[in-house]
């Protein structure tokens, strides 16, 4: 097989690295981190070991793409998500995702995604309304504010919630961050990786107590468009909307009854899934891309500016094609992405050797793609540390290599719903700058880490009204 990659410092006889892993989400994110930067520092491939089992942390653009597109399957470690995913896109093992993944994705192209706007930017406006009462204010945590707004809109979008329903809620909201949480807390501790341990422990009871939150919740969301499809109740309901909206249930529940191709239990572990990919990961994005716009104003000012030209003073909402026009914007939140990507790594399965550059993976270990490393790898040149947006207007001054830009992931495997993300986040920024004017320090900021990175500080923004 050749050399091995470095291992990375202080592994323990049996433990491994898995004694360096305890610590609260700041400790954690700030360990990583150094792991991350081992790997880059020793070309792009080192070694952790969780016990007995090897993990490899991958920098490398070119060997992450191998890796990405060569193990579609993912580690055990996923299972400990499986029992609320299940079958969703995310945990499903390689035999249903291939075929689930085809079936899902028309529901993700431009042309389903521009009836959406509309609702993107009701929402918005929504964001900006609630965000008035911290006008003049202490800087205060917007994370919360959006967090609500962005379940909401992925709720209306993937659902059919009508604004006032209240079926997915906060609850829902703090389950899914509880059980993230508790994934960590799995994950660091090692004995609870043995199934047997982790089924009499007090966090498999937590478990049980939070996935019958969401299942219910769910559930019920699901009968309940089932029978107002069948009996046609309440049609009118999407009159308001764009006549050729039709949220994600209703495209899977035709799927289910033309095809017969999904069960009520996979479309729960789809809706379940793509609705705690989606709120999460785009409210920390928006959060962060905040904090920057704050943090420097020439930044903002030219965002702001551009908003300005590209709607003029009228208080109107952005179209699919104005949103296609905020090339600045795309750039702020590209670049805020890269240094600080809501999902920092992915990992997969080594089910046979990988033949990499420099080494050969073996089978039975498993692989860590690190998407922050990748994102500063040096590859971006001398000012990877910085906070550039013009970096994307131009190529030239972007690394040849497109892989070392990954905050969806890379491969085949990558994020279904970036697109999404992308209209919905511009959107709600879009609103934001029109309205106020942000101001914060991004260095006053320490990030944690639960799966997603995310702001460990409630003091994140302050926010003045724009004049004029
Ligand atoms: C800033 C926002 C987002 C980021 C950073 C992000 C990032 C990612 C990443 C890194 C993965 C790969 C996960 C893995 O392999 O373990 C992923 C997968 C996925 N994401 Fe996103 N995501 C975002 C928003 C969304 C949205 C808005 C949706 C849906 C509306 C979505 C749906 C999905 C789905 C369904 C998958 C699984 C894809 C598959 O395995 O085929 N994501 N996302």
């Amino acid at each position: 097989r050749g050399p091995s990659p470095p291992v990375y410092p202080g592994a323990l006889p049996i433990l491994g690295h898995a004694h360096q892993l305890y610590g609260d989400p700041i400790y954690f994110w700030k360990i990583q981190k150094k792991m991350y930067q081992f790997s880059l520092d020793n070309g792009g491939v080192s070694e952790i070991r969780f016990g007995p089992h090897s993990v490899y942390v991958v920098t490398d653009p070119d060997d992450s793409l191998v890796v990405a597109n060569t193990c579609l399957n993912k580690p055990y470690y996923y299972e400990f998500a499986k029992e609320m995913f299940n079958r969703g896109l995310v945990t499903a093992s390689l035999t249903t995702w291939k075929p689930h993944r085809r079936l899902l994705y028309p529901a993700f192209n431009m042309q389903v995604l521009a009836t959406f706007v509309s609702e993107y930017n009701t929402q918005a406006r929504n964001l900006v309304e609630a965000l008035t009462s911290e006008v003049g204010k202490e800087p205060f945590n917007v994370r919360h504010y959006l967090v609500n707004q962005l379940l909401k809109t992925v709720c209306q979008t993937s659902l059919g919630l009508e604004t006032k329903d209240k079926s997915i809620d906060e609850d829902y909201a703090n389950a899914t961050e509880d059980l993230f949480m508790l994934f960590v807390e799995r994950l660091k501790k090692l004995y609870l990786h043995l199934p047997w341990i982790f089924a009499w422990s007090s966090l498999k009871a937590r478990q049980d107590q939070l996935l019958k939150i969401m299942n219910d919740a769910m559930f019920r969301v699901i009968d309940r468009r089932k029978a107002e499809l069948k009996g046609n109740v309440d049609k009118t309901k999407t009159d308001i909307r764009d006549v050729k909206f039709k949220p994600l249930l209703d495209q899977l529940l035709e799927l289910s009854d033309t095809q017969d191709a999904l069960s009520d239990a996979e479309i729960r572990e789809h809706l379940d899934t793509v609705v705690a990919a989606a709120y999460d990961t785009t409210s920390i994005a928006v959060t962060y891309a905040l904090i920057l716009l704050g943090t420097y104003p020439e930044v903002q000012n030219r965002a702001y500016k551009e908003v300005q030209t590209v709607l003029g003073d009228e208080d109107k909402d952005f179209s699919k094609d104005d949103l296609q026009r905020l090339v600045y914007l795309e750039a702020v939140l590209k670049e805020s992405m890269r240094m600080y990507p809501s999902v920092p790594c992915v990992a997969r399965s080594i089910e046979a050797d990988v033949k990499l550059k420099n080494y050969t993976l073996p089978a039975g270990a498993s692989c860590m793609i690190s998407i922050y490393g990748l994102n500063h790898h040096a590859i971006w040149g001398p000012d990877v540390d910085q906070f550039k947006p013009e970096r994307w207007l131009d190529p030239s001054t972007l690394p040849d290599n497109p892989n070392v830009f990954c905050s969806f992931s890379i491969g085949k495997r990558n994020c279904l719903g970036r697109l999404y993300a992308m209209l919905v986040m511009k959107t709600m920024l879009a609103h934001v700058l029109r309205k106020f004017l942000i101001i914060s320090d991004i260095n006053s900021i320490t990030t944690q880490y639960d799966i997603l990175i995310k702001p460990a500080d409630d003091s994140q923004i302050r926010l003045e009204l724009r004049s004029g």
